[in-house]
Order: C-alpha cells, then sequence, then structure tokens
C-alpha cells in the first residue's frame, strides 16, 4: 500500500496563503450616554449627590478623558434592582455575574452576526471560534453560549479567553493567524466583547483609580472572520495578517491591571503608562518592519489601541507621527471610549470604511502596510503587522 510522506500531508493540511481578515462587525448595548451630562448621572445613580466637590473633580477628569459618548449596557433600571453595584465596595461579585454570565454571549451574538453576514458564507463553514472577555467566567464557557445563540455547528472548535484585557484584540488576530494558516479552509470567528458591569462603583474621594476607569471605559463587542486563500468572487479580503508577535515589556506588571474580587473588578494605572509604551513601541515596529524594509512610521497605516488620550499623545510625540495616523483611533475613542479588547476591532472597521468614503487606493488610508497594536496588562504590546487590499 502506497502511504501518502509526511512531507506531503502537512502540505495538505496547510493553506497556501497568509490568514486574511474577511470581514468586520460591531454592536454596542442602545443606551447612549453622553459625557458631559454623565457625571450628573453618575452620581445621581450611585446615590452620591452629597459629593459635590468630587463630583466637580469627576467633570473635570470626564472632560479631559477627551471621550464624547458612550454605550453602556447599565441602565438607572437596572441600578435600583442590584443596589449593591453603586456601592463603592460592597461583596457585589454574585449580582455582577449573574448579568455578564448572560449578556456577554448576547452582545457578542450581535456583532458575531454582522461579521458573518458581511463575510457571506455558511454558519456551517466556520470551524473555530476564538472569544475574549474580560466578564463572565462560567462553566461551559461564553463560547459555548455564543456558540449556541449563532448556531454554529456542534464541530466547531471553541477558545474562550477570560479575564485578560486591552491587549487581546490584537492578539486574537495573532491566534487566528495560526490557526488559519495551520488548517487548510479553516474559517475563524474571532470575537470579544466587553461590558463594564464588573468594575461599575460608586465614587470614593481616596480612589482616583476607580473614578478615571468610569470616566474612560465603554461597552462594546466586535467580530471579525479570518481565513486563508479567500474563494475569489465570493470572499472580500479586508486585510492579509502578515505577521503578529507579542512582547512583554520588563518590571511593568504593575502599570497597568485588575483585580477581580468580591467587590467586583478593580482596575488600576499608573500615570506613566504613556510614556512606558510610548518608550517601547519604537523596537517593536522596528522588529516587525524590518523584514519589509520600512522605517518611517508615518509610511504605514495605523489601527492603534487608544487606551486614552494621553497614551496616543505620548506614542505621536515619541515617534513624530503626522496627525492624521492615529485619528481614526481618537475618533473611535471619542465616540465610543475604550472598550478594551473590541476597540482596535472598531478602529479597524472606521478605517476601512474611511479609506473607501474617500476613495482611497486601497483599504489602509491608500497605503500597502499598516500596523495594528494593542497594550495591555504585563505591560504586553502585541504588534501585528497587515497589507491592506486594493478598493
Ligand atoms: C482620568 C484621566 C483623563 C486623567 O488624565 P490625566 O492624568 O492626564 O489628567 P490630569 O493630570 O490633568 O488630571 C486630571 C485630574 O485627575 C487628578 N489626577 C491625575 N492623576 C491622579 C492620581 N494618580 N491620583 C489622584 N489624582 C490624580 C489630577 O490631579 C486632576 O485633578 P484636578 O482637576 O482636581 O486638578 C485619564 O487617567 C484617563 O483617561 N483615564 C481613563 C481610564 C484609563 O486610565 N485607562 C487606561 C487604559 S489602559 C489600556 O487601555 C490598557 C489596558 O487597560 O489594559
Amino acid at each position: 500500500m502506497a502511504m501518502i510522506s509526511l512531507q506531503a500531508m502537512r502540505k495538505a493540511q496547510r493553506a497556501q496563503g497568509p490568514a486574511t481578515i474577511l470581514s468586520v462587525g460591531t454592536a454596542n448595548p442602545p443606551n447612549l450616554y453622553e459625557q458631559t451630562t454623565y457625571p450628573d448621572y453618575y452620581f445621581r445613580v450611585t446615590n452620591s449627590e452629597d459629593k459635590q466637590e468630587l463630583k466637580s473633580k469627576f467633570r473635570r477628569m470626564c472632560e479631559k478623558t477627551m471621550v464624547k459618548r458612550r454605550y453602556l449596557y447599565l441602565t438607572p433600571e437596572i441600578l435600583k434592582e442590584r443596589p449593591k453595584l453603586c456601592s463603592y465596595m460592597e461583596p457585589s461579585f454574585d449580582d455582577r455575574q449573574d448579568i455578564v454570565v448572560e449578556e456577554i454571549p448576547k452582545l457578542a451574538a450581535e456583532a458575531a452576526e454582522k461579521a458573518i453576514k458581511e463575510w457571506g458564507g455558511e454558519k456551517s463553514a466556520i470551524t473555530h471560534l476564538v472569544f475574549c472577555s474580560i466578564s463572565g467566567i462560567d462553566m461551559p464557557g461564553a463560547d459555548y453560549r455564543l456558540a449556541k445563540l449563532l448556531g454554529l455547528p456542534l464541530t466547531v472548535n471553541r477558545l474562550m479567553l477570560y479575564s485578560q484585557a486591552c491587549h487581546m484584540g490584537a492578539a486574537m488576530l495573532r491566534i487566528a493567524k495560526d490557526i488559519a494558516e495551520n488548517n487548510r479552509s479553516a474559517r475563524v470567528l474571532v470575537v470579544a466583547c466587553e461590558i463594564t458591569v464588573l468594575s461599575f462603583r460608586g465614587p470614593d474621594e481616596r480612589d482616583f483609580q476607580a473614578l478615571a476607569g468610569q470616566a474612560g471605559f465603554g461597552d462594546g463587542a466586535a467580530a471579525v472572520v479570518v481565513g486563508a486563500d479567500p474563494v475569489p468572487g465570493v470572499e472580500r479580503p479586508l486585510y492579509h495578517i502578515m505577521s503578529a508577535t507579542q512582547t512583554t515589556v520588563p518590571e511593568s506588571e504593575k502599570a497597568v491591571g485588575g483585580h477581580l474580587r468580591e467587590v467586583g473588578l478593580t482596575f488600576h494605572s499608573f500615570n506613566q503608562l504613556p510614556a512606558i509604551i510610548a518608550d517601547n513601541v519604537g523596537s517593536s515596529l522596528a522588529e516587525a518592519f524590518e523584514p519589509i524594509g520600512i522605517k518611517d512610521w508615518n509610511d504605514i497605516f495605523w489601527v492603534a489601541h487608544p487606551g486614552n488620550w494621553a497614551i496616543m499623545n505620548a506614542i505621536e510625540t515619541k515617534l513624530g507621527l503626522e496627525q492624521s495616523k492615529l485619528a481614526t483611533a481618537r475618533h473611535v475613542f471619542s465616540e465610543f471610549g475604550n472598550m478594551q479588547s473590541a476597540t482596535v476591532y472598531f478602529v479597524m472597521d472606521e478605517l476601512r470604511k474611511r479609506s473607501a468614503a474617500e476613495n482611497r487606493e486601497t483599504t489602509g488610508d491608500g497605503l500597502r502596510w499598516g500596523v495594528l497594536f494593542g497594550f495591555g496588562p504585563g505591560i504586553s504590546i502585541e504588534t501585528v503587522v497587515l497589507q491592506s487590499v486594493p478598493l
């Protein structure tokens, strides 16, 4: 009997071309909160009207974020039913968990349905599901619930990533690239969903970090479909994923992070966070673009996770970027706030829509090569090199 060689078998199992992003979908909860009126709302619903001085400080912080509006799952009605969420530090984990276990898969499904629709394939052709959320730890997990809500085949290969943060949008592209390129015909549904129900809490004058979180984070979900060797005329590529790497900045684990406790999720970040990130992105860029021969970071398009305004200012200054480079990231941040892992896909969605609306030659603002950056606890820096496609 003729035996197929190991090499031929491996070749047959693998894709030929690079992993490619084939669609993007986004979703937000229906409740829109304007940043100008948010301090009044926040101090009212948390029964903190007696803290007028702190409210004035929170107003200044809200202005400083440069966020204009955010979508948030929580409403006064929900908070009335679950008053522990409005306290500063009451044990409230069960109340929070009741919400996120149900709601994370639902919002994720909304974004995923949009991504699947744009992709145009059958749900039965989705071979892998990679899903990340800070919230919703449960067994079976949010990935199982999402697969059920979407009606994905029971053979779908699921991977659930809980309790990570902002860098995961980029990190999941790294994971999806490995899956798509190593499994011929794989179609990977990648989903990020973040709602701030674990970290919402009332104000306390001694806790600036908690207050800063209330000012800057927003709720949103996003999904992309990734696959190699797109079917010509049927699947329409948006970006090719040419490389993807993670690096961890040494001795920086305290710079940004969180702790999941009985009181929900607490967040902290150093004031030096912008400088630490800005000091470290240059070497990641140099390494990633060395094989391509690009050294000027204004020659590429940018899809950056907009952690906060100061982080973007610091990166822009350090690398001498033209203001247009982070304009899309700033736009998304100002319209939605920091939606953690989902944010970078919103930036990608905005960039490809803008490129089309402005009649650019490519999905990358007219440029061929670009970077997608994720930053998160670690400090973890995810550097994804994208190649745009002609429009
Ligand atoms: C709230 C902020 C706008 C504050 O910005 P700045 O610190 O640049 O502004 P600023 O220096 O003018 O300060 C505004 C007010 O806050 C006070 N203030 C600033 N830092 C403080 C600190 N460490 N402790 C106590 N008070 C502080 C100032 O005194 C001032 O008060 P006064 O007005 O009384 O003088 C910002 O921190 C922000 O956008 N936070 C959003 C949440 C966040 O940090 N996200 C990080 C995401 S990291 C990420 O994306 C990765 C990840 O999450 O993994």
